[in-house]
């Protein structure tokens, strides 16, 4: 699990750091550990530091004065370090220490000239224009820069971030750096989680800082296979079917009946103790012959879902409202959303809406849901009382009135078609019925999804998919059971 901390509470974790040390001199830290890694960056694409040539970019704040530090270090080592201040006023103590050292500061140009100062020849660039007191978006003056940058196929190192992107959101409104390694100082950002952003950062190394931790932090915590395997409810030798959880699958029409019997996949290869199907008639007929295990009628269930393939279902409304009388957990999924009580729901219900539903749930437009996925998904669980799952190429969880959020385990873009929605509702729908709370439930089924699909080299139909997800489940409680063992003799 790697966990994210908001710029705002990062600079409290900095100003916490400062007061318990003040002779602990953060930026000298940053750029000690900026410079090993240019350093390493350099031997690796070059075969040595010495004789290398650096180009900095230098924005107005303390971003570009970590870089100008560790260009000072560099040009000690033998490194050509120019300096091009792109942004602002560059770091005065910073610009010193460089030009003691032997580095060079170029002139800033007018703009249609700013492409021009990187020189031939030159074997990396520190960006260090903007770090988290930056805005989004880069001048037109930075971005011809990049774009020389990348002409010349010089990789880029970030200072912290990679400038341009919303250190908050993850959106890349603009211009913005893409960096093939980010150097992130103290705490990580929640742009190196939440895509777009996350594609810009490169290779992350983290830099500790020291930082402590506070309980009273936003954290945006992003799952990875380890946690997966770790906390999926695998049956134990006693388990029963009921133990491990019957799962009531109301989806499905006979307009859509597709939707229930992928539902009904993502449920059993997801290993549901029994799947009771309460879906339509059309449905009903398809998955007898594919899935015979599937039963029909009423009877005991410990989590339903309701919605998938619905279509516009007259009675979807006084079906969503009877169940969540019953008190059991559900997933309500795709045209279900539609169909919510006004009252709200509850926690331990979790709605898995893509962008556009989310934001028909909102009343706002898709792209405000899709620049900020977090915030998003925190409004959607404020203004539904449920747990949120938000899908996408980042897939967010939130829960009503808490802050924190989690993020599944990033997948291959191929799960974005018809079909996977209803498999990921019938394995969210399995870890409710197991008893997992809804919260972890979204961001385990997101997850098994994502690792899954990324067994395939290209696309594969959802069904596939959910059959697959069962050899995966087999290999990461193999890997569980391993990890628990190796613990055990350890104690
Ligand atoms: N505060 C600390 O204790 C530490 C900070 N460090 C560094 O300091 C950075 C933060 O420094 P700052 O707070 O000075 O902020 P930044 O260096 O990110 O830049 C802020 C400056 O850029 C300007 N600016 C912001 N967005 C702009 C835009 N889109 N276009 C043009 N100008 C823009 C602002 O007006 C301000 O002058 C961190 O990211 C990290 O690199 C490190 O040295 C580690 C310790
Ligand atoms: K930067």
């Amino acid at each position: 699990m790697q966990t994210a901390y908001p710029v705002h509470d990062i600079r409290r974790l900095e100003e916490a750091a400062i007061a318990a040390d003040p002779r602990h001199d953060l930026m000298q830290a940053a750029a000690g550990a900026l410079a090993a890694v240019v350093a390493g960056e350099l031997v690796e694409r070059r075969g040595a530091v010495y004789g290398a040539r650096v180009l900095l970019l230098i924005g107005g704040g303390n971003n570009g004065g970590d870089a100008l530090f560790a260009g000072a270090l560099l040009a000690r080592r033998g490194v050509a370090v120019r300096a091009l201040p792109v942004l602002g006023t560059p770091h005065p103590a910073g610009l010193a220490a460089l030009r003691r050292a032997g580095g060079r500061i170029l002139e800033p140009l007018a703009v249609d000239e700013q492409a021009e100062t990187v020189p031939q020849g030159c074997d990396l660039a520190v960006d260090g224009v903007l770090g988290i007191g930056g805005r989004p978006g880069l001048p037109d003056r930075v971005a011809a820069v990049l774009d020389r940058l990348n002409d010349l196929r010089v990789p880029i190192v970030a200072v912290d971030l990679p400038s341009g992107v919303d250190a908050d959101t993850g959106a890349v409104p603009g211009a913005a750096v893409t960096a093939a390694v980010t150097v992130s100082f103290g705490a990580a950002k929640p742009c190196q989680l939440i895509e777009p952003a996350r594609s810009r950062c490169g290779r992350v190394v983290d830099v500790d800082l020291g930082f402590g931790h506070d309980d009273r932090l936003t954290r945006i915590s992003a799952l990875d296979e380890d946690d997966l395997a770790r906390d999926w409810p695998y049956p134990g030798v006693t388990s029963s079917k009921y133990t491990r959880g019957v799962v009531g699958i109301d989806a499905g029409s006979d307009s859509y009946p597709g939707a229930g019997i992928l539902a009904a996949h993502g449920a059993v290869y997801a290993g549901a103790g029994m799947v009771r199907f309460h879906g339509a008639e059309e449905s009903r007929r398809v998955l007898t012959g594919a899935l015979p295990n599937i039963v029909y009628g009423d009877g005991r269930v410990q989590a339903m879902l309701y919605g998938s393939g619905w279509g516009d279902r007259p009675d979807g409304a006084d079906v969503i409202a009877h169940g969540l009388e019953t008190g059991l957990p559900a997933v309500v999924d795709a045209d279900g959303l539609q169909r919510l009580p006004a009252g709200g729901l509850s926690p331990e219900w979790l709605i898995t809406p893509h962008a556009g539903e989310l934001a028909r749930l909102l009343g706002c437009d898709r792209g405000e849901v899709e620049s900020d996925p977090v915030g998003a998904a925190h409004r959607g669980a404020d203004r539904t009382h449920a747990t949120v799952l938000l899908k996408g190429a980042t897939q967010v969880v939130a829960r009503p009135g808490r802050r924190s959020v989690l993020i599944a385990v990033p997948g291959p873009a191929w799960t974005a078609q018809a079909g996977s929605g209803d498999v990921l509702a019938g394995i969210c729908a399995t870890l409710l019925a197991a008893g997992v709370p809804a919260a972890r439930a979204g961001a385990l089924g997101a997850s098994l999804q994502a690792v899954t699909a990324a067994e395939f080299p290209g696309p594969v139909p959802p069904h596939r998919l959910a059959e697959h997800a069962a050899t995966v489940l087999g290999r990461l409680g193999q890997r569980a059971a391993g990890a628990a063992d190796r613990e055990g003799s350890r104690s």
